[in-house]
């Protein structure tokens, strides 16, 4: 019963994406609509895109894929965005630094050599000269948590802050180097400088050369991100009180590390920190680690995190910042009010969010409106306020991730070309880069709850995974929801080591309306993490076997 369910889940949802695919290929090579049409020859662009992040750089590319004549006018001097210089990459270079002493083994598999960026010294650097950057953090992990108990010995490990630094650089100046070169091979028109609207379809670009020049588009998108936000009473000085781009760049490892915001930028930071021996104290003003994530998971998560000695201070808030003295006085009570206390730091990371960027696009000057909270509001297929003007990625509602924005760019351009786009939100992963990391998509079991769907849960520990029992690796746990009626998967949760890797069998699920018996009954290769993701679609449909 359960399996004809299934089956017809799952042809449902094939049959949505095969319509989709179906539009696309009767507008095939051919531009069906489009606000403003194309240009044919002379200067003038079919589609200008301002801001080079996942979003404008993606969008470009697939624009001039898809034959339009497109620019992209990025202000850093370095494509990318938020994401390639001062987020993601950057970041996620140093997550690769390991765990907590108590954890062993990380899989050293699971990391990809784009994310490579911080240099380690071994004293007995022979016999890591020749590897990877990749390689090498996970040894120094290795190294100093793991290698004894498999009895292997160094005499000394240390790390060269400098290297390191000089490393994640040199990784983020190669792969922002390497979007230039996309932008050559499909022919988009690159200018560096800060861009404004001069009319609806004129942007003034003064460049970073001195000069200025106005680019003229039929089409024209806003992919200008989003900036840290500040907290009233705290300025941020990237020294002492840093966001998280100074926190990238600290010259030394702070003794004490104060982190405003339990969010994913404080947790990730406060790891990499922690890892490197910093006392790290995290303050939350909500109730609650990361609010976004599912309850259950979330308990579990703060708990790894605190055997991590991540020292976590809720429901409190900052309500003083004193730079006076050498370190950092911080005033802090209770969020509901109460008695104040004082924290004391070397570094305090502002990380309580960011903000759409708009500053300076004269956006007010040709009437794109804007929410409450400087989000450009757009329509269904990206469209502002102004017909030919759009938005995307973080400067629009809608989570503030690289792959939602690059999947915007797609989308929108697509639309401009006359094609169907689709972005599903609610089907956007999201993964913390921690160790173990925690990955979702879909709904949470508080959120299923409130929809009033009849629900079961499916969940199988990583205890009782073979691999990761194998590599010493086992803590976190599967958790997937589905609807008792028809068992379709409505969300998955995972936390894992490699949990930003495994979630995509459940978006591959969700996303073609799939059960959890689709999953459970579809092999899966064995020893292996993914495992565990088919033994918590067994548990929610029937039972698993392993436990
Ligand atoms: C520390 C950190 C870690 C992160 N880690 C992750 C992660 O692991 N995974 C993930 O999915 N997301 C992560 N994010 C979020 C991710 O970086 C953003 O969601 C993503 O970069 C948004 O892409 P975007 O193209 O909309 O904007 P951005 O990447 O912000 O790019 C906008 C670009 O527009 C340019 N610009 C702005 N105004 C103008 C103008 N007037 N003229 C010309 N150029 C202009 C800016 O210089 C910028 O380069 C992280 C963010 C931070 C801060
Ligand atoms: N792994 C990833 O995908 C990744 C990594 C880093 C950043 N990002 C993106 O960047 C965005 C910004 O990250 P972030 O961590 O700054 O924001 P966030 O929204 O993830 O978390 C901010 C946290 O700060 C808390 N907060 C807000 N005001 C506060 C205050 N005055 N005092 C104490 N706590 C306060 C919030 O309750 C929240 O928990 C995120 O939305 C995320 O989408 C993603």
């Amino acid at each position: 019963m359960a399996m004809a369910m299934a089956s017809v889940a799952r042809r449902r949802a094939s049959g949505a994406l095969l319509a989709a695919r179906g539009a696309l290929a009767g507008g095939s090579g051919v531009y069906l609509r489009s606000a403003r049409g194309f240009a044919s020859a002379g200067d003038e662009n079919d589609v200008i895109i301002i801001g080079g992040g996942p979003g404008g750089y993606v969008a470009a590319i697939k624009a001039a894929q898809l034959g339009l004549k497109t620019t992209c006018i990025e202000k850093r001097g370095t494509l990318g965005g938020t994401c390639l210089n001062v987020g993601c990459i950057p970041s996620k270079a140093s997550t690769l630094l390991s765990s907590s002493p108590s954890s062993s083994i990380p899989v050293f598999s699971l990391f990809s050599p784009r994310d490579l960026g911080f240099c380690l010294v071994l004293l007995r650097q022979d016999l890591f000269l020749s590897s990877a950057l990749l390689h090498s953090s996970h040894m120094y992990h290795e190294a100093n948590h793991s290698f004894p108990s498999h009895g292997v010995k160094f005499s000394q490990v240390e790390v060269d802050l400098a290297a390191m630094m000089a490393q994640k650089d040199k990784a983020v100046s190669n792969l922002t180097r390497g979007i230039e070169g996309l932008f050559k091979k499909n022919k988009v028109n690159y200018v560096k400088g800060f861009g404004k609207f001069v009319s609806t379809s004129e942007v003034s670009v003064d460049t970073i050369e001195g000069g200025n020049t106005v680019v003229k588009g039929k089409n024209i998108i806003i992919a200008t991100g989003s900036d840290v936000k500040s907290l009233p009473g705290i300025t941020i000085d990237e020294k002492k009180i840093v966001s998280s781009t100074g926190a990238l760049s600290l010259s030394e490892i702070p003794k004490k590390l104060v982190v405003i915001g339990a969010g994913y930028i404080g947790l990730e930071m406060g790891s990499v920190w922690g890892r490197l021996g910093s006392e790290v104290t995290v303050v939350e003003f909500a109730p609650d680690i990361v609010p976004s994530m599912d309850s259950e998971v979330r308990k579990l998560f703060q708990r790894t995190l605190e055997k991590q000695k991540m020292k976590f201070m809720l429901k409190t808030k900052v309500v003083g910042v004193d730079t006076s003295g050498e370190g950092v006085k911080l005033t802090v009570e209770p969020a509901a009010g109460g008695e104040r206390s004082t924290l004391e730091a070397d570094v305090v990371l502002v990380s309580a969010g960011r903000t759409p960027y708009t500053a300076g696009l004269g956006l007010e000057d040709i009437g794109v409106k804007m929410d409450k909270v400087g989000r450009i509001i757009v329509d269904e297929r990206f469209t502002t306020s102004v017909p030919g003007v759009y938005a995307i990625g973080d400067v629009i509602p809608g989570p503030m991730l690289a792959h939602k924005a690059e999947e915007d760019g797609v989308a929108c351009v697509e639309f401009i070309a006359g094609k169907d786009g689709h972005v599903d939100y609610d089907l956007v992963p999201g993964v913390v880069y921690t160790h173990p990391e925690v990955a979702s998509v879909g709904k949470t079991e508080d959120q299923v709850k409130a929809s009033g769907v009849e629900y079961c849960v499916g969940k199988f520990p990583f205890m009782a995974n073979s691999r990761a029992k194998a590599i010493d690796d086992a803590e976190g746990v599967v958790k997937i929801l589905a609807e008792k009626e028809t068992d379709k998967i409505l969300g998955v949760h995972i936390m894992a080591p490699n949990a930003g890797e495994l979630i995509h069998e459940a978006v591959l699920a969700l996303q073609y309306g799939a059960a959890s018996e689709d999953i459970a009954r579809t092999c899966h290769a064995h020893p292996t993490m993914s495992e565990a993701v088919k033994e918590a679609a067994m548990a929610t449909y029937d039972k698993p076997i392993h436990i």
